[in-house]
């Protein structure tokens, strides 16, 4: 099978991004991890896939696959990405944007030059809706890893996270603590585990190793749900710029029950073509 595809980023969270609509596409676990292989494949974060919506309020579906092969159900910089995409393959004309994701709709609004800002919905905070095992919702609970108790909020952008505050993100333990907290059984279907550095109220330095992936340049759902985070310890106001390795987003969120705004660019690197 010959697959078209465009390689985009978001602040270099990098995808393969795949035309469902225009050309039949079968993925396998197997053929996702192959497209995501930066040495026997293309090489991407995530595998993002373009289908015909499945609810007559949503323009698009968008199906997103971590590089382990894994489908998941939100991915923000993604989110970006994916409304650049449908414009610029002309699939459509339109600039606001409704898309059905596995973990919810989504809107989008293509701004000018290569900023898009998405509406990410209402964050989830009671722990079964994460999924998070805790008797009931705190704005921080204890997790035990190796003997050490390590603090942490807990949110669901769609898909799960656990966000850490640290005091320097650059020695933070992202690669060493990350993946045991990513497989932590409190978290029966896996998490993104954030290391967040809080500079001002409306400054902050953030770190994710991504479940299904290791360490990425950028996570947008991860920034999402850091803000959250942040806020629900009274840290931060209403809008906060996110510095990640790749770049820097800037969030909104004026709490519960309230949807998180993020805004940030897309970026197109190139069009290729893949035997699969
Ligand atoms: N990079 C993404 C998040 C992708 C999914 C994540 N790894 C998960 O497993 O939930 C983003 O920008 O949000």
């Amino acid at each position: 099978m010959r697959v078209k595809f465009t390689k985009m980023h978001g602040l270099g969270n990098d995808f393969v991004m795949l035309d469902g609509i225009s050309q039949r596409i079968k993925l396998s676990p197997e053929k996702i991890r192959r497209l995501a292989d930066r040495h026997f494949g293309v090489g991407c974060d995530q595998v993002l896939v373009v289908e015909p919506p499945r609810t007559p309020d949503a323009d698009f579906r968008y199906r997103i696959y971590n590089a382990d092969g894994g489908e998941v159900e939100n991915c923000g910089n993604g989110a970006r990405c994916f409304a650049r995409f449908v414009r610029e393959r002309r699939l459509t004309g339109k600039r606001q944007l409704v898309v059905e994701t596995a973990g919810g709709i989504l809107q989008l609004n293509l701004l000018e030059g290569d900023q898009v800002s998405v509406d990410m919905g209402v964050p989830a905070l009671e722990p079964e809706q994460i999924p998070f095992i805790a008797d009931r919702y705190a704005d921080t609970y204890p997790l035990e890893v190796d003997g050490e108790v390590y603090t942490i909020g807990a949110v669901s952008m769609g898909n799960p996270h656990a966000v850490l505050l640290v005091e320097d993100v650059e020695q933070a333990p992202v690669n060493t603590l990350g993946p045991k907290i990513e497989n932590h059984d409190r978290f029966p279907q896996r998490v993104n585990a954030g290391f967040l550095q809080v500079d001002s109220r409306t400054e902050t330095r953030l770190r994710v190793f991504e479940r299904g992936v290791g360490e990425t340049r950028a996570c947008g759902t991860g920034a999402c749900a850091a803000v959250v985070s942040a806020h629900q310890r009274g840290l931060v106001d209403d809008t906060v710029r996110v510095r990640l390795p790749g770049g820097t987003l800037t969030i909104h969120w004026s709490g519960p029950e309230q949807p998180v705004t993020m805004t940030g660019p897309a970026t197109t690197v190139y069009y290729g073509q893949i035997i699969l």
